[in-house]
């Protein structure tokens, strides 16, 4: 049995993996960690969250101490924290052997010059960024299984990936063109403007601009136009990905080329056929549905994830079985 300590255990990616975790009967919780002077140390999960009313473990502070219990008892740590607290947690617990399996993007990109642009700060650990691996589960099970910093992918990326990475040997001279919804879980549980109930309303954000363009172009060997839009729903994200193909790709090729997935129990290809968000809330599964018009050639291909599940915690949990090699 493996020990996992959680950090950042009371966000809503957090509460969400500590579920995961809990009811895994490989793994066995350390403990359940937040910010050293968080208003919520020493609270159960389950008296923030009544749907965990199950967990009753506390909410401890990541204090030095903390730590140094955590490097004696614990096979890896989850990192749901922000990108800057995971670039140091990351590189603090790897140094000392643990597996890192980091829910933000403090590891994603292998090129340390991407950082400063897209989140703002110089990356101080380009020895643990060599040895981070891109956790996109059905896509990198050998890396995932042989490095011990698994960098987990973002829920955007997630969603665009799987829809794309299939294709990548058919795509045209166009640049694909990503339109993906979130739920506001997306945005994490601290209190935020935008994200207050009377100002949610459907919207695009980050246009041409957004930190997802770069890291889904890196995965795929491509540019792509993305625009994510902020939904008046919890939870969940939509893709709808247009693409132009090489001339003469087939039907039969696009049903060829997403027979990839026939083997991963997770993903799930429907043709002539569109997922919905509820189909797909508080669940594991990557819906797609395609629609090829052989006239123009051109493909729409919608994608839908549980951004808090596939597009974080459920990913992170499909990480975690691979490099421990149980399912
Ligand atoms: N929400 C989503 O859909 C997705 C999020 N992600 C990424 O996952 C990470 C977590 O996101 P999310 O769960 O939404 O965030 P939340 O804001 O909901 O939670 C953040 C958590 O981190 C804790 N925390 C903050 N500072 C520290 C610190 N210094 N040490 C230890 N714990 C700390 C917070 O508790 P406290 O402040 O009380 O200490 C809280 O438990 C982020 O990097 C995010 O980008 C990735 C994919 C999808
Ligand atoms: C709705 C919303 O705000 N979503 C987040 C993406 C969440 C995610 O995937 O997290 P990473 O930051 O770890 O990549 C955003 O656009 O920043």
């Amino acid at each position: 049995m493996k020990n996992i300590a959680i950090i950042g255990a009371s966000g809503y990616t957090g509460a969400q993996i500590t579920a995961l975790i809990q009811a895994d009967k490989e793994l066995q919780i350390q403990g359940l960690y937040v910010s050293e002077n968080s208003l919520d140390k020493g609270k159960a999960l389950a008296d923030l969250y009544p749907v965990y009313c199950h967990i009753t473990l506390p909410l401890l502070p990541l204090s030095e101490a903390a730590k140094q219990t955590i490097i004696a008892e614990a096979d890896a740590v989850v990192l749901a924290t922000d990108h800057g607290v995971s670039l140091h947690l990351a590189a603090y617990f790897y140094a000392q052997g643990l597996t890192v399996f980091d829910l933000s993007g403090a590891y994603r990109f292998a090129d340390a010059q991407q950082y400063p642009k897209w989140y703002g700060f110089e990356h101080e650990y380009p020895e643990v960024l060599a040895n981070a691996v891109y956790g996109l589960a059905e896509w990198n099970h050998a890396a995932i299984a042989n490095s011990k910093m698994i960098a987990v992918p973002g829920c955007y990326p997630t969603a665009s990936l799987t829809a794309l990475k299939p294709l990548a040997a058919l795509l045209g001279e166009s640049l694909p063109v990503i339109n993906a919804v979130s739920g506001v879980t997306g945005a994490g549980r601290k209190a935020q403007l935008h994200t207050s109930f009377c100002e949610v309303s459907l919207t695009p954000y980050g246009v041409l601009g957004h930190r997802h363009q770069p890291e889904i172009a890196t995965q795929l060997g491509k540019e792509v136009i993305f625009t994510p839009h902020l939904g008046n729903f919890k939870r969940g994200i939509l893709a709808t990905i247009t693409v132009q193909l090489k001339t003469g790709v087939t039907e039969a090729d696009i049903a060829n080329a997403y027979s990839v997935y026939n083997e991963c129990p997770l993903v799930h290809v429907y043709q002539h056929q569109f997922p919905k968000i509820d189909d797909v809330v508080l669940t594991p599964n990557c819906l797609l549905g395609w629609k090829f018009d052989a006239q123009t050639g051109y493909l729409v291909v919608a994608s839908a994830i549980d951004n808090l599940m596939k597009g974080a915690a459920s990913q992170a949990h499909q990480c975690i079985k691979i490099h421990f090699n149980y399912s």
